[in-house]
Parts: structure tokens; sequence; C-alpha cells
């Protein structure tokens, strides 16, 4: 290869069976590695489990030239299509540049095709669409069926941010399993649009070395092999990595791109990593760079906001599965907000308060306009697991039955702060600032003088009473008040109106307590004439911090 070779990661999705492994097959020229369903359960299942990788090499176009590039390699990252399998695609789509989306023509948009579709426009900018099995279509309706299906997937992108994609329409395998050695039809087609719709993304060599590792190895007398995607930065042989799931770190031996030994990697590039021998049954998949970089998280905080096609509320304290990088794990999700956006900052602030929220609210359409509600989310995981900052994030109901045809992604969203201490909840927590508001109603026991009252009711026995001196409350006949202090031990408090009690609350205190008395005289059953006037209440409305350990309360 001569020349300066860019290389380009495209996603194949799409719904099971739709042909993506087929494609990617008729499109490829140099298998790498871990192509076309190595894994000896794929074979078994007759589906693909796993991530494969191919890739070709074509003629830069004139705009990838313009940016000093004579060739432009595709590497092809054939996604499994069955929708247990939808966490491998989530992890496979973090690393592409573009993503062609599958789409079996004779069955149209399915399930999984809009699931991959939302992951796409979650985390790729690029997208072409591809109609395959176009021959199982009799020949003199194909261009009408063709005509029916573009208008139909044209519709549905327009709602999306691929509304301008190209779509394609090709034969990967004609005749199907049976067929022998057939030549695929519309894939020279399909190789000009994915030159043409191809551009030169942003490369970075700068920052710390990441690599997601998808394909682990052992090559007798020379060392453990990973396969993966340069995520960030670059590596040089001899460089040293660390592999934080192992604990361990490493020296570089050798790379190799697509069967060619190289001495540097960098961004978005493909790459063979061998190192000094470990056990490859110990990382199957996940990350790796340079030492310290990747992030053990027992917990995230995200900006978050939930996915239009998802149906059900997604409520706090609710368990979902949370995928970064290759990662899925479960994690109880707790959602809060800016109560008044206009006035806070672009992303979050611990210097600010939030808003608890029962649950992750949809953008609002107002007038045309979606409205971006400042959303955030406290994911709490179950085990910890490896991240690096920056990262984007799904949360996802993956054990919803795939038969009620549901999309199964229920919000998106990038890492904020990770939490890589196991006792996260002890020192961090507190510094979230969440409030839940919360209101507390009791009645005026009696009046102590003009200026104050006794309540009761208002607070519980053994809460902590303390916490609410100071705070202010108001009487249902109207006069405010601040809480004193405490009175006797059932959990009553000294209530001070600073401006006096108005003449008409005193004459009903006086008259519901004189009540009282005769019914304690041996009339409790008997309604007195003067007893049937309402207790005089006491309102306190007060802001809890959720996430606070020392529970602390102020003044709404
Ligand atoms: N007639 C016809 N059959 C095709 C075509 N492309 C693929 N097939 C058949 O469709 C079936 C599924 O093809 P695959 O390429 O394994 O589909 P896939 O989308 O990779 O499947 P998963 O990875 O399991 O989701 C196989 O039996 C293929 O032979 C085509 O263009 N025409």
């Amino acid at each position: 290869m001569s020349g300066k070779t860019l290389n380009f990661n495209i996603g194949v999705l799409g719904h099971v069976d739709s042909g993506k492994t087929s494609l990617a097959k008729a499109l490829s020229t140099v298998a790498s590695t871990a192509c076309f369903d190595k894994n000896p359960q794929s074979k078994e299942r007759g589906i693909t489990i796993d991530l494969g990788f191919s890739s070709f090499v074509v003629e830069a176009p004139e705009h990838v030239q313009a940016g000093g590039y004579e060739k432009l390699q595709f590497t092809l990252v054939d996604c499994p299509g069955h929708a247990s399998l939808i966490r491998t695609i989530i992890g496979g789509a973090q690393i592409i540049d573009g993503m062609m989306l599958v789409v079996d023509i004779t069955k149209g948009i399915q399930t999984q095709t809009a699931e991959c579709l939302v992951i796409g426009e979650i985390l790729c900018d690029n997208l072409l669409v591809v109609f395959n099995k176009v021959d199982l279509i009799p020949q003199q309706k194909q261009k009408a069926t063709i005509e029916k299906m573009t208008k139909r997937i044209l519709l549905t992108l327009q709602k999306t941010k691929f509304a301008n994609s190209k779509i394609i329409a090709v034969s990967a395998k004609p005749g199907g399993a049976e067929a022998s050695g057939e030549s695929p039809i519309g894939v020279a087609e399909l190789i000009k649009a994915m030159q043409e719709s191809s551009y030169i993304p942003k490369r970075d060599s700068v920052g710390p070395f990441l690599f997601s590792v998808d394909h682990c190895f052992s090559i007798r007398g020379q060392g453990t092999i990973m396969t993966g995607t340069v995520l960030q930065g670059m590596v040089a042989v001899n460089d040293t990595i660390e592999i934080p799931s192992l604990k361990v770190t490493k020296k570089v031996k050798s790379m190799q791109m697509f069967r060619q030994p190289v001495e540097k990697v960098s961004q978005g590039d493909r790459v063979g990593i061998c190192v000094t021998q470990f056990d490859p049954k110990l990382l199957e998949r996940g990350l790796m760079g340079t030492p310290s970089v990747i992030k053990t998280a027992f917990g995230v905080l995200a900006q978050v906001s939930k996915i239009s096609y998802y149906k059900l509320p997604i409520e706090t304290k609710a368990k979902f599965h949370v995928s970064i990088g290759h990662e899925t794990v479960m994690a109880k999700a707790s959602f809060f907000g800016v109560e008044n956006h206009e006035s806070a900052g672009e992303t979050f602030d611990f210097d600010c308060t939030y808003k608890h929220q029962q649950e992750l609210l949809a953008p609002k359409d107002e007038d045309g306009v979606t409205s971006h509600l400042k959303q955030f989310a406290l994911l709490e995981f179950e085990k910890p697991i490896q991240i690096t900052p920056n990262s984007s994030l799904i949360g996802s109901k993956l054990d919803m039955d795939v038969h009620t045809n549901m999309c199964r992604l229920a919000f998106k969203g990038e890492l904020l702060e990770i939490f890589t201490d196991k006792n996260y909840q002890e020192t961090q927590l507190e510094r979230i600032k969440v409030y839940k508001n919360k209101s507390k109603e009791g009645v005026v026991e009696r009046m102590a003088n003009e200026n104050e009252i006794i309540v009761k009711n208002l607070l519980k026995k053994d809460t902590n009473s303390q916490l609410f001196i100071g705070l202010r409350v108001k009487l249902s006949t109207g006069e405010e008040g601040i809480i004193d202090g405490t009175f006797g031990q059932g959990g009553k408090v000294k209530v001070r109106i600073s401006s006096g009690l108005q003449d008409t609350t005193k004459i009903l205190l006086q008259k519901l307590s004189s009540g009282k008395k005769k019914g304690k005289s041996g009339q409790e059953n008997q309604p007195s004439p003067d007893n049937n006037s309402e207790p005089v209440k006491v309102i306190l409305n007060f802001k809890k911090y959720v996430f606070s350990n020392s529970k602390k309360i102020v003044q709404t």
C-alpha cells in the first residue's frame, strides 16, 4: 500500500437476518482475524453473536484526497442483529464513524431496525441505508417495491438527523443460503455511495492512549494479541499500557494493521497489539490504555435525556441496563433537573441545587421547537465497571419482552463525573445537592402567649427536630411564624409569631381549648357547641436534600 490511507469505521447494523454478514462478505476483500462469524457458537446458532471485523481498500474520493489521503480503507464492524445482543451492538457502535443500516426489503423496518436507528442517532453522524434481498422480489415488481420502501424509510428518517441519507438497493447473496456462488448485485453502487458519503473523521492523537479490545487470543512463542480500535491518543511499539480489569501493565511488543506490521497507531485505527503472554480468556472484551486513564466506576453522574421512542415511564429508583463502551451493567437511576434552566449553567455544577424528579421527562415539543430540559441522573452500578471519562451512555430495559415490539432503549447521556471510590455514597453524594420539595402539617395545640403557640403533629416523635428550628411556617388563619424550639418529648414545637396572633385566631384557639376542657370533663362524645370549628393548622414547606448524608433541609 503506497501513500497515506484513511481508515473509516462503518458499523453494519440491522434487524436479525437482514443480511449484514452476507453484505460485509460481499464488500470485503481483506478479512481480519475476527471476521465472518468465526465464533463457533455463531456457527451453531446461525447468527452473528459477536462483532465481526473486515476491511477493504478503495481509491480515496476527491474530498478525502484533499485531506492528504490516497486510499480509503473501510473497516466494517458487523454487529449482531439478534435482540438479545443489543449490548454488543451498543459497544460496537461506539467506535464507528458511519453506519450502514441494512433493511430486508421484503420485511421493511422491523423492531431492531428502529433500535439500531436510535443507537445510530446517539453515537454517529453518518448513515447509509441498504435495502437487501432485492432478488426475492419478482423482477417486474422490483422498481416499484424499491420506490415504495424508499418513501417509507424517508418518512421515518425525517424524524431523525439522518433525513438526507442515501438509500441503495442490493442483493448481497442472491438466492440466499442455498445459492452457489452467485455474484452480489448492486454492491459496486453501494461502494460508490460509501466513498461519496465518507468524510475525514476527527482524529486526535493527543491525550492519553485508549483502546477498545474486542477480541483477544494468544500465539505461541509470540504473546497475547488484543485486537480492537484506538479510541483516543496514540501508542508505539515498546510503550507501556495498562489492562485495568487484570490489574497488569504490559509492554507493546509489536502491532499489525490488517496483517501489515506498524510501529505506531492513533485514534480510529483498527489494530492488533501484541504484548507478553497472558491468558486471553481473562480479557474477552474491554478497555486498555495509558496507565491510570481507565477508571473503575462504582457509579456515575450523567446529563441524560429520554429517548422519544421509549413509551414507558422512566422512574427514579428503577433499574436499567446502562451501557458505556463495551460494558453493560445494571444500575439504579435517580433523576434530577434544573428547576429554572434559563438561569442555570450549561453543564452540571456542584455549586447549584437541583430538583429531584420522580421520573425522567421527555423533551417537550412546543410550537415545533423542542425544548431541551436539562436533566441529570445518578446511576449507581450493581458492580464496578471499567470506563473512561467523556463517554456516552445508553440506558435500556434489555429484559423487556422483545415480542412487545417496543423500543427497549430508554435514555441516552454523557458522563459528567465518575465515582471511583467504593464508598462514594458517604463521600461524594453529599456534594450533589438535589432536593425534594416536602410539606408537613400540624395543628396548634394551644396558645402559650400572644406571640407563641405550641404545635403538635408537625414533626414525628423520632424526627430530629433540631433540623427544623429556624424554619418558617404558615398558619391556616394566615399568620406566619418561625419554629423556635422543641417542646416536651413528643415531637411538639414552639412557634413564634413575631407579628402577634390576630384577635380572631386568639378567640378561635380559646374556643377550641375550652371545648377540649369540656371534653375532658366527661363529654368526649358529645359535640360541644363551642367546638365545631376546624383546628388551626400549621403548614411547613421545606426542601430536603436527597443524596445528602446529613439529611440537610432548607426553607423553600
Ligand atoms: N435471497 C437472499 N438471501 C440473502 C441475501 N443476503 C442474505 N441472505 C440470506 O439471509 C440469511 C441471513 O443472512 P446473514 O448475512 O447471516 O444475516 P445477518 O443480518 O448477518 O444475521 P445476524 O447477524 O444473525 O443478525 C442467510 O440465509 C443468507 O443467505 C440476499 O441478498 N438475497
